[in-house]
């Protein structure tokens, strides 16, 4: 099965094309520049653009990918000069040669960085990463016996013939500039990166999905860190003189933020444009900006411009000019509102994946909930709840408004640490493996309220839960590879295969609801968890998730539905348990279920009379 393609337009003047030669004829002359120049000015201007370039860039992985705004990227910088400084005084390293290790250096304290990302997100990790910088200024200011403290540190001069000038510090960067930049692109197009956009979109859900988020973030912090770390050893040698204040200082973070808004965060060659559009300006303010206030005067210009893109080009202008452009050309996938969903094929795709959980032993159920509590302070959401689902069956769980029900799925699927009880799936305990495990483990869910990865689109949602996800998994071409035709099939099985390449934000609530399910169905689950997969959608989808969950669990997929729309239940449900105040007060099959006295009592209190007449209606 084929992957469907945007149309990009004819060959020859592909934007795709186009793009490729700017790229190459910008680097020729970038490459030939100091050959047929020796304009030291000009020089000094572009090693200077590709070092925010490159610093941009390592700051996209970790804050345009990932969604970790970081304000402290430029401590980086600094630590990558001070080591390569020591190791160039203190053992006669090349600081060339050295600068690597200046990378390894920073990618290291980059993971304490990352530590700290495993627990803070939001503007909380943008003052933390701002706090690290202050911290590390700190740390090397104080530290005198090594770092000389204020007073600075000098390195050696370069040790080639003076008519070379600046040519190998040009050279040096520019080559860490393609090669970032390079890392930037395998980064984006594998598996690992998909799992980057995942968390930036929704951390938790992509969790929930089977993506290791602590692993990937704190790679992702090194990746980002480590050509900044070899940058500042780079550059420390061109400045031949180390000093903290000038090192560690929030105007090189500023600038970077400012490069990677001007040209487009998340974008490949965002944050380099935007470095080539800003160095001019920054040459500008250092020859006119001079004396104690000129930080402050310069915080205040760049201030205001990102303040100024933030309003007037708030995506960039990578992400502009391409929305523009491909509104102009008409290659933007066509609008398919109100359009027939394809019918649900009659077979599902086969599957990939042997069952994840060994084979369950004669009588044991599927999934085995014993004594399970959950309390949000003194609410009791969930309070000594036990029940079983049978390997197989299609069972409802239902009961009133917060009886209970979401908590319960949430305490499944590792969202919520259980405060008692136990959970076993096919007689393994889960409850104490991590929720990426879980989704492993075989267990898979949708949520009451649809959550997709808005910015990326429909085909990448569902390479988001792919299997072979793991850092291991490390590797390009996620969109043409045997995964992104599976993710197709799924999307078809769904009806949904004529919008892969639309942004799952831009679909309407109930197409979402449809990518939500085929995400989890990728997982291949033994166990899938529905929350009200009828609420809020029109007749006709509620009919085609019916149709979808038959043939599911006539494939062998056993399936909980937590759900208000009582006819659904009552049709779809083979067994039913039904919460009231967190715990399960009846179970059994629907005819027993609807006419169970302590059922209608929860429901209704004591006006029994009225559910007699409702039991085809929502509850
Ligand atoms: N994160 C939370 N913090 C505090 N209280 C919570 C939290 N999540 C759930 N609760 C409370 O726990 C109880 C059960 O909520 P839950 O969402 O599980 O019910 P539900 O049966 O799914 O309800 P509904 O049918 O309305 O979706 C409610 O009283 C709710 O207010």
């Amino acid at each position: 099965m084929n992957v469907p393609r945007v149309n990009t337009g004819t060959a020859w003047a592909s934007p795709r094309r186009f793009q490729a030669l700017a790229i190459a004829l910008a680097v020729t002359v970038l490459a030939l520049f100091p050959l047929v120049s020796d304009n030291a000015y000009y020089q000094n201007m572009a090693i200077m653009a590709f070092l925010l370039a490159v610093m941009a860039s390592g700051w996209n992985i970790i804050s345009g990918y990932t969604g970790y705004i970081s304000l402290g990227q430029s401590a980086f910088l600094g630590i990558g000069a001070y080591t390569t400084a020591l190791l160039s005084i203190h053992l006669g390293w090349s600081p060339l040669l050295a600068a690597p290790v200046g990378g390894l250096t920073s990618a290291a304290a980059a993971l304490l960085l990352g530590l700290v990302g495993r627990r803070t997100r939001g503007i909380a990790f943008v003052i933390v990463s701002f706090a690290f910088l202050e911290f590390a200024a700190l740390l090397v200011s104080n530290w005198s016996s090594v770092t000389k403290g204020n007073h600075g540190l000098a390195l050696p001069l370069p040790s080639w013939d003076r008519d070379l000038l600046n040519i190998p510090f040009y050279y040096a960067l520019l080559v860490l500039l393609v090669l970032t930049v390079w890392a930037s692109w395998a980064i984006r197009r594998s598996t690992f990166g998909i799992g980057l956009l995942a968390i930036r979109d929704d951390e938790s859900k992509a969790d929930g999905l089977g993506v290791r988020t602590d692993r990937y973030k704190m790679l992702a912090f090194a990746a980002s860190a480590l050509p900044i770390g070899i940058a500042g050893g780079v550059y420390g040698y061109y400045i031949s003189f180390l000093e903290p204040a000038a090192m560690f200082d929030i105007v090189i973070a500023m600038q970077i933020l400012l490069a990677a808004h001007l040209g487009g965060v998340g974008t490949l060659w965002g944050p380099v444009l935007g470095a080539f559009l800003l160095e001019p300006l920054n040459q500008f303010t250092n020859q006119t900006l001079s004396g104690p206030d000129a930080g402050s005067w310069r915080m205040i210009m760049y201030g205001t411009l990102l303040a100024v893109i933030v309003l007037f080009l708030p995506r960039g202008i990578i992400t502009e000019s391409r929305a523009w452009l491909s509104r102009r050309r008409g290659t933007a996938p066509a609008a398919r509102a109100g359009v027939r969903l394809a019918d649900v094929p009659a077979t599902l795709p086969a599957p990939s994946l042997p069952r994840p959980v060994g084979e369950l032993p004669p009588g044991e159920p599927l999934l085995r909930v014993t004594g399970l509590g959950k309390a949000f302070g003194g609410v009791k959401a969930v309070d000594d709840c036990s029940f079983t689902v049978r390997e197989g069956s299609v069972t409802g769980l239902i009961g009133p408004n917060g009886s209970g029900k979401t908590t319960v799925f949430n305490l499944l699927d590792g969202g919520l640490g259980a405060d008692s009880g136990a959970i076993e799936l096919a007689g393994r305990r889960i409850d104490r493996l991590p929720r990426w495990r879980r989704a492993h483990s075989g267990l898979a869910r949708t949520f009451q309220a649809t959550r997709v990865f808005p910015r990326l689109t429909a085909l990448e949602n569902l390479a988001v839960p792919s299997r072979s996800y793991s850092t291991r998994g490390l590797r390009a071409g996620v969109f043409t590879g045997e995964e992104a035709e599976r993710a197709q099939e799924w999307l078809e099985f769904v009806g949904m295969g004529a919008y892969s390449h639309h942004l799952a934000g831009e679909l309407s609530y109930g197409q979402q609801k449809l990518i939500e399910l085929a995400q989890a169905l990728v997982l291949e689950p033994r166990l899938l968890l529905l929350d009200e997969p009828a609420a809020g959608i029109n007749p006709a989808l509620v009919e085609r998730i019916t149709d979808i969950v038959r043939k599911l669990n006539a494939a062998g997929t056993t399936v909980v539905i937590v759900e208000h729309n009582m006819p659904l239940v009552l049709s779809l449900c083979d067994h039913i348990h039904v919460l009231a105040q967190g715990r399960v007060i009846a179970s059994g099959p629907p005819h027993q279920i609807e006419r169970d006295p302590a059922v209608l009592d929860a429901y209704l209190g004591d006006n029994q009379a009225a559910m007699a007449g409702t039991t085809g209606a929502n509850l």
